[in-house]
Formats: structure tokens, sequence, C-alpha cells
């Protein structure tokens, strides 16, 4: 394909800068321990100093991929799939949400929220930045609520957080993972001390899987 279709076919959703795909098991949140597919889209502005996935953050340096090929490599390994990245609604999710629906996949998303919400979404993970606060309809449909707790003033960050969340969102305080042998322990009486929330670690660093 000429430069400037790929161009307008990455703009239309049709194709997407895929940075990695891979089955694991959910290593976070609410499906914590459950197999699934990651899709890793690349691009991010966000600009978390603490991302453990920088590699991400260029799109240019991700090749556009057709969806149609996505949704065939998902379907071989998993009823669920992970849209994660980067940030995943940097882009139009239309097309590929509804493919992986055609195939009778379960569709989950990772997001900071940061951008209008595209796709239909069978579970909606909401992890909101400092420095690119959601926008109002990812708190309308947030299933789940990750906040990652890297100091103490996050734990504020993450009460205004769940005050703006729609209540039926299942709340989880997450270390930052290299403050986690500091925060975790915060964590814990936080949760002990605050029941609504649930503890959240990142599971998958500890099994030595992806
Ligand atoms: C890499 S992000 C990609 C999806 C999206 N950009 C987001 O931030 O939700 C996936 C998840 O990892 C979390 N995360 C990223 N870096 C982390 C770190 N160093 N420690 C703990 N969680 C982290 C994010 O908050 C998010 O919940
Ligand atoms: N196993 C595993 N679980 C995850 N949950 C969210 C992840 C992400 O990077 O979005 C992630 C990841 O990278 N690996
Ligand atoms: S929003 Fe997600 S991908 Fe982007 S910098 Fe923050 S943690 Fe990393
Ligand atoms: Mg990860």
């Amino acid at each position: 394909m000429l430069q400037k279709e790929v161009q307008l076919a990455v703009e239309k959703g049709e194709m997407l800068p895929l940075m990695e795909e891979f089955y694991t098991i959910q290593g976070e949140g609410y499906h914590t321990g459950t197999a699934a597919y990651f899709i890793r889209i690349g691009g991010c502005d966000v600009g978390c100093h603490w991302c453990d996935v920088k590699e991400s953050w260029n799109a240019e340096l991700h090749p556009p991929t057709n969806t149609d090929l996505i949704v065939a490599n998902a379907k071989k390994y998993a009823d669920t799939v992970v849209v994660t990245g980067g940030e995943p609604l940097t882009w139009d999710m239309t097309l590929l949400t509804s493919k992986l629906k055609v195939q009778n996949l379960k569709v989950h998303i990772e997001t900071s929220g940061a951008y209008e919400v595209s796709g239909t979404w069978d579970w909606f993970c909401l992890s909101p930045k400092k420095n690119k606060l959601p926008v109002q309809s990812a708190y309308d449909i947030a299933n789940e609520l990750k906040v990652i707790i890297y100091n103490k003033h996050d734990f504020i960050f993450a009460e205004e957080q769940a005050a703006k969340v729609n209540p039926n969102a299942i709340l989880f305080l997450q270390p930052e993972w290299s403050k986690k042998e500091e925060m975790t322990p915060l964590i814990v009486d936080y949760v002990m001390n605050n029941p609504k929330w649930r503890v959240s670690l990142q599971t998958h660093k500890y099994l030595n899987i992806p």
C-alpha cells in the first residue's frame, strides 16, 4: 500500500500500529489470573514518568497492521482479548472491536481514558493519570477503576477519581512497580481502613510471564 493509503487506513482504524500480541494470564485488576490474548497498540502522549512500556509511546516505531490479521490471530488462542498499549484510545477502536465481537470474543480494554471513547467493550478498565485526566464518558462506562500508587499523595488522587467514576465500578489500588516495597504495606493498611478499595498487584511480573 502507498504511504498515504496506510495513513488513511490508520485514521479509519482499519489498520493499527501493533507493538506486540501475546497469549498470557491477565496479571492485574478484576480479571487477574484468567487467560487472555493481549494486543498492544503503539502510541501514547500521556507521558507517565513511571510507565513500564515506554517503548510503546512512539507509534511510528510500530508497523501499521490490518485489523483482520490481528483478529485472526486472537481467535486462535483465547475467548478473551485485552486491548492495551500505549494508549489504545489514541485510535479509533470501532472496527477492531466490532470485528472481535463478530468472532464472539470478549473484548477488554486497559486505558487511561484520556481520549474520547471509541469501540464497544465488555470490560473497561480505567487507570486515570494526573497529567491527562479521563474524559467523562470513560468515568461513566468504567467497570473497574485502577489507580497506581507511586507516593502518598496518590491515595488522595485515588479518592478524587473514585468520586468521579460511576458507582458500579470496582475500585483497585495498584503499587507502582519500582515503589512496591514502600507502597504495598501502605496500600494494605489503606484497604483495611477503607474496604471499598481492593488491592491489585502486577502478578505477571511475580510469575515472570509477559
Ligand atoms: C502500560 S498501561 C497501557 C494502557 C493505558 N495507557 C493505561 O495507562 O491504562 C497498562 C496498565 O499498566 C499500568 N502501569 C503502567 N506502568 C506501571 C508501573 N510502573 N507500575 C504499576 N502499574 C503500571 C497502567 O496504569 C495501566 O493500568
Ligand atoms: N500479564 C499481563 N497482564 C496485564 N494487565 C495489563 C497489562 C498491560 O500492560 O496493559 C498487562 C501485561 O502487560 N501483562
Ligand atoms: S497512559 Fe499508559 S501507556 Fe501511556 S505513559 Fe501512562 S501508563 Fe504508559
Ligand atoms: Mg503491562
